[in-house]
């Protein structure tokens, strides 16, 4: 399966800009690939204040231009994160169409990153989400989510090969960006597909470096600072070879851990 992770560069609060890029670049990686990824937010970039403005739902113009690009190439798309409208609250929810650019899923990030007071303008997604990507049961983080492992797991538990994360992170943390995606791999045996945006915000610079890490931990693919696409191949079966080579998986105690 060949993997379009879309690192572009996000401009805070340049709505249309974004999303003329953003659906751009979509339709170049949905012309070249099976899936296409892109970052979290990237309509709206870090601009929190206006997000409720800029919401919108899934009939919106960011997604059911989506849904034009999907059903033209016959794509699964996953739409990064949008301040995304529903039932009267907006969340930073990300949406996946399927390859006949229909909505397959949706969903709402659960860990908000109070860091940056994203519970005052998002409201907290509660379930996780998975979907059949061809086959394959597949899964979504967003960004910070990235720091619990809890999630990582019961996605797994659910049979997930794949896990998708949206974000963006800063080079503040690129060491963690790289330490957290490698370990969330090896330890549930799966693929994370993390693409990231570039840019800066106030000052502060994204890091980029969207990869594609393998399910021994192994980066297939990992882009450098700047905006691309990142083109990568994931073979499932890597994931039972990994498994049978080690049976971390069954070797587990739950009895005692809780
Ligand atoms: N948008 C985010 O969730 C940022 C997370 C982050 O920067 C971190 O966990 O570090």
């Amino acid at each position: 399966m060949r993997i379009a992770l879309v690192q572009m560069k996000v401009i805070a609060g340049a709505v249309d800009e974004n999303r003329r890029r953003g659906l751009a670049l979509a339709r170049e990686g949905a012309a070249r690939a099976d899936v296409v990824v892109l970052p979290e937010i990237w309509t709206t970039g870090y601009a929190l204040r206006d997000v409720d403005k800029w919401a919108e739902d899934v009939e919106g113009p960011t997604i059911s231009e989506m849904l034009n690009i999907s059903r033209k190439y016959g794509t699964y798309i996953i739409a990064g994160s949008i301040p995304l409208r529903k039932n009267e609250k907006v969340y930073n929810g990300a949406v996946v169409i399927g390859p006949d650019g229909n909505v397959a899923a949706e969903y709402r990030k659960i860990h908000l990153f109070s860091m940056m007071g994203e519970e005052r303008f998002f409201a907290a997604g509660d379930r996780r989400c998975t979907f059949n990507l061809n086959g394959v049961t597949a899964g979504i983080a967003i960004c910070y989510d990235l720091r619990f492992p809890e999630l990582f797991r019961s996605l797994t538990q659910e049979g997930v090969k794949i896990i998708f994360l949206p974000a963006e992170w800063p080079a503040a943390r690129g060491e963690h960006w790289h330490l957290l995606s490698r370990a969330r791999a090896i330890e549930n045996q799966v693929f994370l597909c993390v693409v990231n945006c570039v840019g800066e915000h106030k000052g502060n610079p994204f890091y980029g470096h969207s990869m594609l890490i393998g399910p021994s931990g192994e980066v297939l693919a990992e882009g450098g600072e700047e905006e691309t696409i990142l083109y990568a191949e994931a073979d499932f079966a890597l994931v039972a070879k990994a498994r049978e080579k080690m049976s971390v998986w069954q070797d587990r105690r739950p009895e005692v851990y809780l």
